[in-house]
Formats: structure tokens, sequence, C-alpha cells
């Protein structure tokens, strides 16, 4: 079991993200995507007349002015939620922390459909509906078919090519279509709103090779170009090893998991040209521990890192460069708080045990080390670019 952490409040004057106004992204996402998603995951199955008991049940509970339940003591992980939800469990969802309230849902989601209690429902994601049918969507071909360019790139423009395919592969994420509508995604700004692509790089290439945590976020389309980086870590000789940070399980839709990698895999070898070799060069680092996947509980936990367990903050220690990935592992580093945006991302990663690099688009409020003429002209350009996943940002604390 994790052991509950003491709760740093380094800067009680940023206030913790609440999802109690109406209108606010984070009421939204609570009373509009929540009820959305649970429509989607049953149509998406044949479930059986108990699990859409269940999700009704759930439906209720989280709708507007709903009171927070706990989980039931025969779920695997009861105690340490218990332990999560002290102080919130019989609140209304609205007014515990945001992100505590998401990654709850997501739990409870799960143990409305059986997903852990063993019988006929035992393990079967409900999101691998969506999930499958992006893997296989012809997108999915282009992209696998643009690898083909990259033998004829410089060493650099693979660098910056590879390392931004990865931030913007981030823009998938099925959680966030559901409210943003399937096309509903707009234009990706290409200029970052910080970018620190070069000092990622300078980190990478000094001193001997080391070992790279990559935190993963989203499967399929975010995936991929993940496990491309990670094969360019490793060919380049910039890491020694890649530790593959997933999900145990299902989580805000479209998380990775083992399946997910696996599926990807297949997905690349089964294609034809230089997605195939480095299919092939994956499974083979996999098969000799260069490339680890490692699915810790803490990541499917409802808190910052600040307060993740020794083990996890060890393993993140020893890493040259840990690389976290998409909008909520984002939240999780510098705290889901309503920062000014010009807070320098050193001060609020300063807890992080090792160095560490941040590829988001942004899917939320939260926003860190921006110069002020940045917030300035995107506060200026009246667009909601903290949360439309058309703004992106490379930063890294070394
Ligand atoms: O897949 P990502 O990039 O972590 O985005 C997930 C994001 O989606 C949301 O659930 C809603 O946008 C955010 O709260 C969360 O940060």
């Amino acid at each position: 079991m994790i052991q509950p952490a003491p709760v740093p409040d380094s800067s009680p004057e940023a206030p913790v993200i609440v999802g109690d106004v109406a209108g606010s992204f984070p009421w939204g996402v609570l009373h509009e995507r929540h009820p959305a998603l649970i429509e989607r995951v049953r149509r998406a199955t044949p479930y059986p007349p108990e699990l859409h008991k269940a999700l009704d049940d759930l439906l209720r509970e989280t709708g507007e002015g709903g009171v927070i339940k706990p989980l039931d003591d025969s779920e695997p992980g009861a105690a340490q939620w218990k332990l999560w939800g002290e102080g919130h469990v019989g609140r209304r969802w609205a007014d515990v922390p945001f992100l505590w309230a998401e990654s709850f849902f997501y739990r409870k989601l799960l143990a409305a459909l059986g997903y852990f209690v063993p019988g006929p429902w035992q393990g079967i994601d409900p999101f691998a509906p969506f999930k499958n049918a992006e893997l296989t969507s012809a997108e999915v071909d282009e992209e696998l078919s643009a690898l083909d360019r990259i033998p004829q790139l410089t060493a650099d423009e693979r660098d910056v090519t590879l390392l931004h395919a990865a931030l913007w592969g981030n823009r998938a994420d099925l959680g966030f279509r559901i409210s943003a509508g399937e096309s509903g995604l707009g234009d990706r700004v290409t200029g970052l709103v910080v970018d620190d692509t070069q000092a990622f790089w300078q980190l990478l290439g000094s001193g001997s090779p080391g070992r790279v945590c990559l935190v993963a976020d989203n499967a399929g389309p975010e995936l991929l170009p993940d496990l491309v980086l990670a094969d360019h870590l490793i060919t380049t000789g910039r890491a020694s090893s890649v530790a593959l940070h997933l999900k145990p399980y299902p989580y805000y839709v479209s998380d990775a998991t083992t399946t997910d990698v696996l599926a990807c895999l297949a997905r690349m070898t089964a294609a034809a040209g230089y997605a195939s070799e480095i299919g092939h060069r994956l499974r083979e680092a996999v098969t000799d521990g260069r490339l680890a996947l490692l699915a810790h509980p803490f990541s499917c936990a409802p808190l910052p890192y600040a307060e993740m367990p020794a083990d996890l903050r060890r393993d993140f220690a020893l890493a040259k460069v840990t690389v976290m990935k998409g909008d909520l592992n984002y939240r999780r580093l510098v705290g889901d708080r309503h920062w000014p945006a010009t807070t320098p991302f050193a001060d609020v990663t300063a807890h992080f045990p090792g160095p560490v690099a941040a590829l988001r688009t942004l899917k939320s409020d939260v926003a860190t080390g921006l110069t002020a003429a940045t917030l300035a002209q995107l506060d200026g350009s009246g667009a909601p670019w903290r949360t439309s996943g058309t703004h992106a940002l490379v930063q890294v604390r070394a």
C-alpha cells in the first residue's frame, strides 16, 4: 500500500483548482464531460443490466449537486482510497480538488463496470473500443508512413522533429475530444508558448548516457511518437535505457497501459518501411531490458507528484531526465493550482528529485513559466489558449 505523504503547501497563495464555479473549465469536465463519457462507454460495449444499473447510479452520484460516496470496501485499493479521500468523501464533487475528483471518477467508473472483480468483466477495458478505433485509423497509417522520411533528416532535424512529434501527439486525447467534439480541436498554433527544445537536447547530450524516465500519457497516436522518441534516445546513445511509466489500469479514457504498448508495437512491426524497423528494435529493447515497462500504482493516484512515495521518488532521482507527457502529468508535476502563469517552472518543480522536462499541449487552466510578454499576447488574443489544446510547450528544469 502507498503510504500517505505529508501534504506540502509551499504556496498557499496559489489556490487549488476546484470545479465549483458554473461555466468554468473544471465545472464543465465534471458536469458535462463525465456524464457524456458514461453514455459513450455504455454504448460502446454491450454490458449486462446490472452494469447499466451501476452506471445509472454513478451518473446520479456525479450529477450536479451530487455527493461523493466512498469506494466499496471490497474494491482493491479501497483502504488506500479511504486515506486519499479523507476530507473529500461526503462533499459535493464540485467542492473538492478537481484533480482528486477527476481521478476518483475514473476509479469509480471501473468499479461500476466490475473491472477488478473476479468474473466475466474483470480486466475488460471500457475504453478499448475507442482506443482500438483510433489505433487502426487511416491517420495512424499516415503517421507510420511519415516515419520513412526520418532517415533523410540531419541529426539536429531528427532531434527536433521527434521531440515535437511526441509533444504534438499529446493532442490525441480521447477524453478531451468528448467535449471538444470529434473534429472540434482547433488548429494547432505552431509557436510554442515556452520552447526549451535546445535545453532538452543539451541536457541529454551532457555527461555519460543514463536512464531516461518517460512518463507516458495517452495510448495510440500519442504513444506511437513516444515510442519512436524512446527508440531515438536509445539508438543515438543518449539514453542507456528508457523506463516507460504506464498506468496500471485504464484511466482518463485513453491513458496508456501495457496492453496499449503491446498494441502499438504490433501495429508498428506490421507496418511497412521504417516504422517496422523501429517496431522490431523496440521489441528487442523490451526483451533485453533497455526499454522497461513500469506501472506504479501512484501513476493513477489523485495527487500531485510532490506527494509521491519514496520508491518512485528514488526512480526519478536516478534518471538523467524524467520526461512528463501531457496535461494531467503537468498538473500533477507543478500542482493543480491557479498559479500566476509567470511563476517560474523551476520553482514549482523544485520538489522533483531530478532533472525534469514537460511536453504538453495545454488542456486545462494551469500554466507556469511563461514570460510576461507571452502571457500578455496570449491573453490579448481572446482565444481560450489554456484549455483548447491548440497551444503547446516544452519546459525543462535541469
Ligand atoms: O491526456 P492529457 O493531456 O493528460 O489530458 C487530460 C486532460 O483532460 C482533462 O481531463 C480535461 O481536459 C484535463 O483535466 C486533463 O488534464
